[in-house]
């Protein structure tokens, strides 16, 4: 839903969210100090790299993490409850009832060994006090919602039977059967072709507009962000660098890791310009510089001096923030000196 108004109620806000793992008995940082809300009816797109903190992020709000090899701290209050550090019996509750989960490969989250009627049916076993005739004829309705045209025969099939974008339709049908007020999708149409991830997505928007449920969409790929978000955050090593609307991300887009993702997106209308690639990795944990700006190895044209030597979210005008000062006269290098 494009230009969700700023009065309307938000369903998650993340405050100072962090998560580190244990690699060989010492914590390395993954996720830092990442502040973000969602709105009622807001698609908020994360993008980034592989290995920028995505679905670390995602699987944080969830709580799914082994707190043994990991520790996440700030706050993370969904409809105004915090669950960071909530008992386990309260995230049960939430989970999957509140808040519904959309992965990239519904073939490792599915059961392979449980029909996708019961697989349903068990959400709602959970979450719900509908009768057993209630549950089956709600069952046969989700199916039907999310575009299956078989349904009779889609309830008794099990998920090895189905094609992978049935699959993920079976998915998001589980992810929104009890009417959950937030969605966390991560890479949802990745593993698909191009004419199902439209399917797919169209589908995500339909479920949030009627719904009004938030969701959090998580990908790599700008193209879909263009299409269905209303607010983007960037993430880089860890850290959101930027954060706006779809518009100022793609019309006005500040940091240097932004640009170069949206340099790097493939225009239909340019077909004969070279794509440009960004130089460098996202660098791993254990590599990963955490003091100063952690993009600066990937622009070494940059003086120093440019850089923050803690590097802040600055608002750069409502509700758009970039991080460090990097980007105030950052310019691409010329062509020959890129490579
Ligand atoms: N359980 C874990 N233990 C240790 N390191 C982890 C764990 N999960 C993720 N990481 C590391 O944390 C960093 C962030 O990974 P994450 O999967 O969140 O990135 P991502 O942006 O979602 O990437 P992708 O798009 O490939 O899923 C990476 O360096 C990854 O290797």
């Amino acid at each position: 839903m494009k230009g969700v108004a700023s009065s309307v109620r938000d369903v998650l806000v993340l405050d100072k969210v962090k998560v580190d793992f244990k690699l060989d008995g010492t914590f390395y940082n993954a996720v830092d100090s990442v502040d973000l809300s969602v709105k009622e009816g807001e698609i908020l797109a994360i993008v980034g790299e592989s290995g920028c903190g995505k679905s670390t992020l995602a699987t944080s709000i969830m709580n799914l993490h082994d707190p043994v090899t990991t520790r996440v701290s700030g706050s993370i209050k969904f409809e105004g409850e915090e669950l960071c550090g909530a008992s386990p019996k309260n995230l049960e509750q939430i989970r999957g009832a509140q808040i519904g989960m959309i992965f990239q490969d519904p073939l490792a989250a599915l059961n392979p060994l449980m029909r996708i009627g019961d697989q349903i049916k068990e959400s709602l076993d959970l979450h719900t006090t509908l009768s057993s005739k209630e549950k089956e004829a709600r069952v046969e309705e989700l199916l039907s919602k999310v575009g299956i045209d078989d349904v009779k025969r889609t309830v008794r099939q099990y998920p090895h039977e189905l094609s992978g974008g049935m699959r993920q339709r079976v998915m998001i049908a589980i992810a929104v059967a009890c009417k959950p007020k937030l969605i966390i999708a991560d890479e949802p149409t990745t593993a698909l072709d191009v004419t199902i991830q439209a399917q797919i997505l169209d589908l995500l928007k339909e479920i949030q507009q009627e719904r009004g449920a938030g969701i959090i969409l998580i990908t790599h790929d700008l193209g879909v962000v263009a299409e269905v978000a209303d607010q983007v955050a960037v993430m880089y090593a860890g850290q959101v660098v930027e954060r706006g609307s779809v518009g100022d991300i793609f019309n006005d887009p500040k940091h240097p890791y932004t640009r170069s993702l949206l340099r790097s997106m493939p225009q239909t209308d340019t077909v004969d310009d070279e794509l440009y690639v960004i130089a460098g990795n996202v660098p791993s944990l254990k590599k990963m510089a955490v003091d100063g700006c952690r993009f600066a190895d990937r622009i070494p044209w940059v003086e120093s001096a440019k850089h923050e030597a803690e590097p802040k979210l600055h608002e750069v005008s409502s509700r758009h923030f970039v991080r460090c000062t990097c980007y105030q006269d950052f310019e691409f290098p010329l062509e020959g000196d890129m490579k």
